[in-house]
């Protein structure tokens, strides 16, 4: 399998347990690894024949945005579900972080991955 990755994309939402943080923004970063095969692109040189990271950054920052999820775990889940269904893509791994969130820690966060590798 091949990966198309999205390596520290920061962007401004909603997020978290506490009610003082439903009253802020926060920057989470996130890092991903979509699974894929790159080979029909590579041999085309067709953008139409990728998985097009810039779209797929697109939809996250859209879908980030308009967080309405208290738990990083939860933003993550929505996050990855929405890639596997709109773009097909069948394996991935999303690290999502608050950075500064726990003081003494350059970030706090989660990665899963989901689906099958192959
Ligand atoms: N496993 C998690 N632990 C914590 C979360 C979370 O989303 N998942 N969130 C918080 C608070 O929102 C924190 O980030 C604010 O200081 C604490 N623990």
């Amino acid at each position: 399998m091949d990966i198309v990755y999205i390596r520290d994309l920061r962007v401004k939402t909603t997020v978290g347990i506490f009610d003082w943080e439903q009253s802020i923004q926060q920057t989470v970063r996130l890092d991903l690894e979509l699974g894929c095969d790159i080979r029909k692109g590579a041999h085309s040189d067709h953008i139409e024949d990728v998985l097009n990271y810039k779209e797929v950054a697109k939809r996250v920052i859209e879908l980030v945005e308009g967080n309405q999820r208290r738990l990083v775990e939860a933003m993550a889940e929505d996050i990855a579900g929405m890639i596997m269904r709109e773009f097909s893509v069948p394996w991935l791994r999303l690290t999502l972080g608050k950075p500064g969130a726990v003081r003494g820690a350059s970030e706090v966060g989660v990665t899963i991955e989901r689906g099958a590798r192959n």
